[in-house]
């Protein structure tokens, strides 16, 4: 089976290994650069990018991260960790951040406000109902949570979010106004997909509903056809839990 690493350093890595593990899959922790020699696929969690990127930093982990995201290897980024994937970010700290980039878009460190401003919302996500099936909608944990403003051509948007009016922070030609019964309702992007990067701004670890987990599972097992016989899907395509069927419990944290 295709080795799934989860970077380490820092945040909420335990618990990206331990939905991994609800779907029958290991996560292997990531600290060191040789590390990602073992691993065929990456997850880079949430927690704070800043600190993050310091430690990945004093690991000497940029040069083999960037690498690995140039190879072609699939590499999904929650929270800080598509902070760490964007090939741009504003609203850094003084002196900004180092990023590992080659994600084609412009994300907001902290779109959402503070730690207080943190919430929970039901995002309609096309893309995941269809390749996983379950209900139409995910529930997003937004924990200090970045949005992506602008993306690039080749970027997918798998997910938007209304903008909580009291919290409008930025606009941008990304941020979109709708006009529903007369009320408008601004958008943002949260979740991306670019070739084999994926990107979400909220912590889908922190929920029951494993479905993002089995779509970067997917999306890895794709990418290694063809190098390998063995799949971490089963052939036809059934569903990786342990029922077979997506879990959509309520979140773990509410
Ligand atoms: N929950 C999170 O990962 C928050 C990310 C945070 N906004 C940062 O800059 O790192």
């Amino acid at each position: 089976m295709a080795a799934v690493g989860v970077l380490a350093l820092q945040g909420s890595f335990n618990e990206h290994i331990a939905a991994l593990a609800r779907l029958g899959v290991k996560g292997m922790e990531i600290r060191k650069p040789e590390q990602l020699q073992n691993v065929t696929s990456l997850i880079i969690p949430g927690g704070e990018s800043t600190t993050m990127a310091k430690l990945a930093e004093f690991h000497n982990l940029f040069p083999a991260l960037r690498e690995f995201v140039k190879m072609g290897k699939p590499v999904w980024g929650t929270c800080a960790g598509l902070i760490f994937l964007a090939d741009k970010a504003i609203g850094q700290k003084t002196g900004g951040q180092e990023l590992v980039g080659g994600l084609d878009c412009t994300v907001h460190r902290n779109f959402f406000g503070s730690q207080i401003q943190s919430f929970e919302a039901d995002l309609p996500v096309p893309e995941l109902a269809c390749k996983e099936g379950g209900p139409e909608t995910f529930r997003g944990v937004f924990i200090r949570a970045p949005a992506v403003l602008e993306i690039g051509p080749g970027v997918d948007v798998l997910a938007e979010c209304p903008v909580p009016s009291t919290n409008v922070l930025y606009s941008s030609s990304a941020v979109q106004i709708q006009e529903e019964n007369s009320v408008p309702e601004e958008k943002v992007i949260v979740a991306i997909k670019q070739g084999n990067l994926l990107g979400t701004a909220f912590h889908p670890e922190l929920t029951a509903d494993t479905r993002w987990h089995s779509y970067f599972l997917k999306m890895a097992s794709e990418a290694g056809e063809g190098t390998s016989s063995r799949s971490v899907v089963p052939a036809g395509g059934v569903d990786l839990s342990y029922d077979g069927k997506p879990r959509i419990d309520l979140p773990i944290f509410q």
